[in-house]
């Protein structure tokens, strides 16, 4: 494939606006040399989301080409954010009932094999899956059944296990579980009950008997008949079993099993915010039935039943995809945006000269290595990821529990320096997308979670530093908004365990249940002390796009030095928030429809991974 731009464009080349970096150690340009090399001076317009969506024609005059095609020269990818799905273990293989037969071995001993254990349904987040739509369209998942045991003590195999792999930034609710395990111990403890009463009875009835003997026949017959064995479901008995026998048979206490995978408790909520080195268990399969051969005593040498597998658990989940990507492209319809994912990216996201052309989000993969001259990501320098913890959510008020013993990371994990990251070209936002303005507020979560923002701004449509301030002003509002939305939830979510409600909402307390409120352990609030810090705390810059259209210079002159000013504190942080990060606010002029100065941007992007 030829390369997308021009090869040896140095990375901090400015070849868009030479001018503007002539003296490299000022960083605020005059702006009477800029003039000079205008040819049409721009007239900024001062509302930008009144221009911003109006078609800058230079595009149509250009001839076709990959960054500059026809409206309807694009790929749909499939995309879903959300995806309901109910997953179900395998259950375990029955115990088999067998007896060996030989020539002149007329009654064998028992040779049944066990069932097989049901496969387990896990969870991981893995890099390249980009949505949850392959999931939202399957709705179901099933581990494999473990096989039934075989005579000549063959076992059944186990049920294959399902691994359901999601994008990193999945977040994983549980809404509902089916766990047979729960019916099955309450059955057991009303057939075990029915049969202390029936021995309450018969004890009796023996101290009655013992007393008089003669009344013996009397009280024997108004004792109720005999109640089943508690397990009885849980045994599998031999098909050509008669009747008598049947009745005469006698089920023994059902040994104690370990298992190997401890279902987690539920409410589970998983928050997938990295990838996991291994798989974390969701629902564990049912254990495999036993066969006849466990049950031989002296007493019961033929023993003419064995055990079921037992059944296992479902659960319906709800999964939402958080992180979109590594890079969030945030900017106001029509300003480039897919344009410019076209050329950082192998995506074919749909470009056209109006306003919201792009509907749902597009993801593309940029691939980094040497070769190309492109810088890998150093591994991180902090320590493995921390263990995911099943927790309980806190909408349902229940106390945190962590599980970290089994879901940890593996023991010599290394994190591994990145070698790709992904950018989200999502539609663009107007005035009032946080109130559900235009197509924002579904983007916007995905905005919430991208490590690095970048922020898109059409040079050509109208004063570029009013436009990142509107931009900024909606996200802004947007983070406040899930801010007090969260601490909404957390308020509700504390109980009062003891119902005396004595003690203030703040208290943190895991210990004691002497009439204290128990608050669970609940994340700190997202953004800190100040409102909307946990989007404005990210590193981000400006890619200044359409830098080839006449009289733009001017326009970019103001933006960079107006970034300049947030970086050396004389400016606010455009989203007015207080402590927001503005240790090196860029803009990057580039013209994305001739692929130049995409470089500069991966460049960019690559250093501001490394230090988010
Ligand atoms: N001259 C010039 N035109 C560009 C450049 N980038 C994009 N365009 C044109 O701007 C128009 C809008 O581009 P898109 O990439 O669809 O813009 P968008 O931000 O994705 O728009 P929405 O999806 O509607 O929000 C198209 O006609 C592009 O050809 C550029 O660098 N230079
Ligand atoms: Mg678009």
């Amino acid at each position: 494939m030829p390369p997308r731009c021009t090869p040896g464009s140095g990375i901090f080349l400015p070849f868009l606006y030479p001018t503007l970096f002539r003296s490299a150690s000022s960083r605020i340009i005059g702006r009477a040399s800029i003039t000079t090399t205008t040819l049409h001076s721009s007239s900024p317009s001062p509302s930008p989301s009144s221009t911003s969506t109006e078609p800058s024609s230079s595009s149509d005059t250009l001839p076709s080409s990959r960054l500059n095609p026809a409206p309807d020269d694009y790929a749909i990818s499939a995309f879903a954010d959300k995806a309901r799905i109910t997953v179900h273990a395998g259950s375990g293989g029955h115990g088999c009932i067998s007896f060996l037969r030989e020539a002149y071995l007329a009654n064998g001993p028992a040779n049944g094999g066990d069932g097989g254990h049901g496969g387990n349904v896990y969870i991981q987040a893995v890099h390249g899956e980009t949505s949850l739509h392959k999931l939202a369209r399957r709705r179901i998942l099933r581990a494999g059944r473990g096989k039934t045991g075989q005579g000549g003590n063959r076992g059944g195999a186990r049920g294959d296990d399902v691994v359901i792999q999601v994008p990193v930034g999945t977040v994983v609710r549980e809404l509902n579980r089916i766990d047979p395990l729960v019916e099955e111990n309450a059955r057991y403890r009303e057939a075990r009950e029915r049969e202390r009463e029936y021995e309450r009875l018969v004890r009796e009835s023996e101290a009655a008997v013992a007393e008089a003997e003669n009344v013996e026949d009397a009280i024997r017959a108004e004792l109720p008949e005999a109640p089943e064995h508690p397990h009885l479901d849980k045994f599998l008995l031999y098909p050509g079993i008669s009747h008598t026998e049947r009745r005469s048979l006698t089920l023994p206490r059902l040994p104690r099993r370990e298992r190997l995978y401890v279902q987690p408790e539920g409410p589970i909520h998983l928050d997938l915010s990295r990838p996991t080195p291994q798989p974390i268990l969701l629902a564990a399969g049912g254990i495999g039935g036993l066969g006849n051969p466990h049950f031989v005593s002296k007493d019961r040498p033929r023993p003419l039943f064995a055990t079921k597998g037992e059944r296992a658990v479902s659960l319906q989940l709800e999964l939402e995809l958080k992180l979109l990507a590594d890079v969030g492209l945030v900017g106001l319809p029509n300003a480039g945006k897919s344009t410019l994912l076209r050329a950082l990216t192998n995506s074919r996201a749909r470009v056209g000269n109006w306003a919201f052309t792009t509907l749902q989000p597009n993801i593309g993969t940029v691939v980094l290595d040497n070769h190309k001259g492109r810088p890998i990501v150093p591994p991180p320098k902090a320590a493995p990821p921390a263990p995911h913890a099943i927790i309980r959510d806190a909408k349902y008020g229940s106390v945190v529990i962590s599980q970290r013993d089994q879901l940890g990371a593996p023991a010599g994990y290394t994190p591994e320096p990145r070698t790709r990251f992904t950018i989200a070209d999502i539609p663009g936002l107007i005035e009032g997308a946080h109130l559900d303005r235009g197509l924002g507020v579904e983007f916007l979560r995905h905005v919430e979670r991208a490590g690095v923002l970048a922020f898109v701004v059409d040079l050509s449509a109208g004063d570029a530093v009013e436009a990142l301030k509107a931009l900024w002003t909606e996200v802004g509002l947007y983070a406040r908004m899930r801010e007090d939305e969260e601490q909404e939830r957390e308020v509700a979510g504390r109980i009062d365990w003891e119902g005396d409600g004595s003690s203030s909402p703040n208290t943190r307390s895991r210990t004691g249940f002497g009439g204290q409120m128990i608050v669970a352990n609940f994340p700190e609030p997202m953004g800190g002390e100040e409102g909307g810090l946990h989007i404005a705390a990210k590193p981000w810059f400006v890619i200044a796009t359409k830098g080839d259209l006449e009289g733009t210079q001017d326009n970019y002159a103001r933006l960079k030095e107006y970034l300049d000013a947030v970086t050396d504190g004389q400016e606010p942080h455009p989203s007015g928030v207080e402590g927001a990060w503005t240790e090196d606010c860029a803009a990057i002029p580039v013209s994305a429809i001739h692929g130049h100065g995409t470089n500069r941007i991966i460049h960019w992007i690559v250093g501001l991974l490394d230090e988010s």
